[in-house]
């Protein structure tokens, strides 16, 4: 448990305090909301409600799953949970394999529905973890200690084949096991990547298990590669150097939104991955998504404190307001058929891929 522990720390050092996020492209700059001179609101009008899942938020934010596990992760969790349940939004947990390998460590995450009572609130677990034998006992643990709304399990096979003590076990088995337990639980599954990105094909393998859940996690922001990269070079491992060649391995988050969306047009889509301010989420939500998702930010402005932490979501949520504003949404669902352009390298991804610009903008537009 002390290696569990150690990682849960050192994971929060490298990824705060080392140079692994932002080395690589969201595409999300590729992509224009057309400016509309005369939007017909105005500022005040504009409606940032959504939806997650069923329940209702405020703003289309998510803060996605990062850390938990010790005493001091949690103070993190419950400053971040503070915030979002003052500003009516949605929060995810970091991987909840500690609790069950660690019940000490439970309080680092019950803090989280402690401060956030009425928010929806995501559980997280591995997928190598329900390959390696968690069963209905341990993911209803998982559940029930911040009371979630919902359940991610993560992909992270590009972090686990690079993690000095890594697993890489993503067999297909697990999929029909994972269907079993989920139709025991009562509560959604979302299927998460964390930094790579979902594919078409991979949600369509998902979709044809009855998964429509989606937290894409693109390239571009926090790169995993890296984090164990660095973990690996401090222990001399020798898959350390194989790491660099794979530092810009995945799918940008934009092309990622598109592939999610154009492989199961009713899915329902996070857009996270590198996401760093209002405008980034309105761009994901007018590709697609949802909702609009982000780890890293909050997880330092938390380490700053709790002022810190209100004052990034509040300005993300004034960024959302102005992009809707200027592209003539007076509320989300308007957004997601907001005219957009798209250019560049994502233009590029999407012809490689058989995705035409006409096609899937009915397809975003939920036509
Ligand atoms: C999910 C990932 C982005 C961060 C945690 O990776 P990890 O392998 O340490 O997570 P586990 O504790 O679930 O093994
Ligand atoms: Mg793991």
């Amino acid at each position: 448990v002390r290696h569990l522990i150690n990682r849960k720390l050192e994971h929060v050092e490298v990824t705060v305090f080392g140079d692994v996020s932002r080395k690589t492209y969201t595409m999300l700059e590729d992509v224009t909301l057309v400016h509309q001179a005369f939007p017909g609101i105005s500022l005040e009008e504009v409606n940032t409600k959504a939806k997650f899942l069923g329940f209702d938020v405020n703003a289309p934010i998510m803060v996605t799953g990062m850390t938990g596990g010790t005493p001091e992760l949690g103070k993190f969790n419950g400053t971040i949970a503070s915030v979002v349940e003052e500003l009516g939004l949605v929060m995810g947990v970091g991987s909840e394999r500690i609790v069950i390998e660690n019940p000490s460590s439970e309080e680092s995450f019950r803090i989280v529905r402690r401060n956030a009572p009425t928010s929806p609130l995501v559980a997280n677990v591995g997928m190598p973890q329900i390959s390696r034998g968690y069963g209905l006992r341990e993911l209803e643990k998982i559940v029930s200690v911040i009371e979630a709304n919902a359940l991610a399990v993560h992909l992270n096979v590009a972090q686990e084949v690079f993690q000095p003590e890594g697993e890489t076990d993503y067999q297909e088995e697990v999929l029909g096991k994972l269907k079993d337990l989920s139709s025991q639980m009562g509560i959604p599954i979302i299927l998460k990547e964390t930094g790579c990105g979902l594919s078409m094909e991979t949600v369509r393998k998902f979709s044809s298990y009855g998964f429509h859940n989606f937290d894409v996690s693109g390239q571009g922001g926090t790169s995993w590669i890296a984090v164990e990269k660095i973990r690996g070079e401090r222990r001399g491992n020798w898959k350390s150097k194989s790491a660099s060649l794979f530092s810009s391995w995945g799918i940008p988050t934009a092309a990622s939104v598109i592939e999610t969306k154009w492989a199961d047009p009713a899915s329902f889509v996070v857009g996270s991955g590198g996401v760093r301010n209002g405008l980034d989420i309105a761009k994901a939500i007018a590709l697609g998504a949802d909702i609009g998702g982000f780890a890293l930010p909050v997880l330092e402005a938390s380490l700053e404190g709790r002022d810190a932490v209100k004052q990034f979501l509040s300005e993300v949520e004034f960024q959302v307001k102005v992009a809707m504003l200027m592209s003539g949404s007076r509320d989300v669902s308007s957004l997601k058929k907001a005219p957009i352009v798209i250019l560049g390298s994502l233009k590029d991804w999407m012809e490689s891929r058989g995705i035409t610009f006409s096609t899937y903008d009915k397809v975003r537009k939920g036509g």
